[in-house]
């Protein structure tokens, strides 16, 4: 009798922005403690996981030629680990991972961590594992500190090293523009930065988390404008000091207030609405500070199984 291959899975997975992100001192372990907000917006990859006799991972996109397609690409070690804890072979797990990126790699944007909390869901379905979304989480939080985030999605907190989530009840849409930078920043390079300035000084902390939390609730952009901050956009502006440029450059186009995005060096410019974010995004483009703009809206699901039928949303690109 013939063995019924199951058809591809592709899921759709989002990128996040930090609206808040408050960095503790450095842990025995490396990791620094966290309190973050974490948005999902409307900038995705699609994953597309397939059984295969030739097993690996192919990227295209944005990006592409900085990702390794080897045992270090996040999407690959999710398949290992997913193998291992159903009890398949992970030096044989006879799969195949397509990914197509928009989200920019080495951006602060948790790209890589996407693409691997979209294979732990594609395989779950191509495989038709018994696994709730929380066991996945587990899973998740041993690949990376971002990775379970992007299978909740949505808005949420974040504790711990930032993988321990719980969601952010609220109804209202935020709109974004994007600004890609050149090249991407290694993330534990800017932690390390955040770990010399504090020695040398004493750079800027973000207040307290509830007030975003309520900004949040308030739907009010101009509200909530205020109250975005980050700990790491101190090490990320020292490292990358063009960063200043283009931070100022996207509110004098009109955004309410420009942050860097997690580890940078992608900045998010919060604006009043979507007709002014395309607005912000075409000025920005124009300003020459950076290498693309996108425009998103957030917060946006985590993970989830898409049709081939269902049309992927294109948000206007503008180029620098
Ligand atoms: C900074 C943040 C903010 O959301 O995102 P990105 O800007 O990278 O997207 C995250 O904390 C990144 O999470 P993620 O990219 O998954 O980090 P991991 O792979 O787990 O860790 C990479 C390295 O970053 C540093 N790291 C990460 C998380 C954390 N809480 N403390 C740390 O010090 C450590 O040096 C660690 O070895
Ligand atoms: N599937 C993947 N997509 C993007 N980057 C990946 C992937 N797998 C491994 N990486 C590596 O992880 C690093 C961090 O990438 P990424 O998650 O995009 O950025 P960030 O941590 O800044 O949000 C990249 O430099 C890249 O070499």
């Amino acid at each position: 009798m013939l063995a019924v291959v199951p058809p591809p899975v592709t899921v759709r997975v989002p990128a996040k922005v930090n609206l808040h992100l408050a960095v503790g001192d450095v842990r025995p372990d490396g990791y620094h403690d966290l309190v973050t907000i974490f948005q999902a917006l409307s900038l995705v990859d699609e994953v597309t996981v397939a059984v295969a006799d030739e097993p690996g991972v192919e990227c295209h996109g944005e990006g592409a030629d900085q990702v390794p397609t080897g045992a270090s690409n996040l999407a690959w070690r999710a398949v290992r680990l997913l193998a291992a804890h159903v009890g398949k072979d992970p030096d044989d797990p006879k799969v195949r991972v397509v990914i197509r990126k928009a989200i920019p790699v080495a951006g602060g944007m948790a790209g890589g961590s996407a693409d691997a909390a979209a294979t732990l869901v594609g395989l779950s379905s191509l495989w038709r594992l018994e696994i709730s979304r929380d066991e996945l989480a587990e899973l998740a939080g041993k690949l990376g500190a971002d990775v379970p985030f992007a299978l909740y999605g949505a808005t949420a907190l974040g504790t711990g090293r930032g993988e321990r989530i719980v969601p952010v009840l609220g109804r209202h849409q935020f709109h974004w523009v994007l600004a890609f930078d050149r090249r991407g920043l290694s993330t534990p390079d800017v932690f390390d930065e955040l770990d010399r300035l504090r020695l040398e000084g004493d750079p800027p902390r973000v207040g307290a988390v509830e007030a975003v939390l309520e900004g949040l609730s308030s739907g009010d952009p101009r509200q909530l404008a205020l109250l975005l901050g980050n700990d790491l956009q101190a090490a990320a502006v020292s490292l990358r000091p063009n960063l200043r440029r283009t931070l100022r450059a996207g509110v004098d186009a009109g955004a309410l207030a420009g942050i860097v995005s997690g580890s940078g060096p992608t900045t998010a410019f919060l604006c009043e609405d979507g007709d002014t974010a395309v607005r912000v995004a075409a000025e920005l483009a124009g300003a020459g500070v950076c290498r693309t703009v996108r425009v998103a809206h957030g917060p946006v699901p985590g993970a989830r199984v898409i049709t081939t039928e269902e049309p992927k949303p294109a948000p206007p690109e503008v180029h620098a």
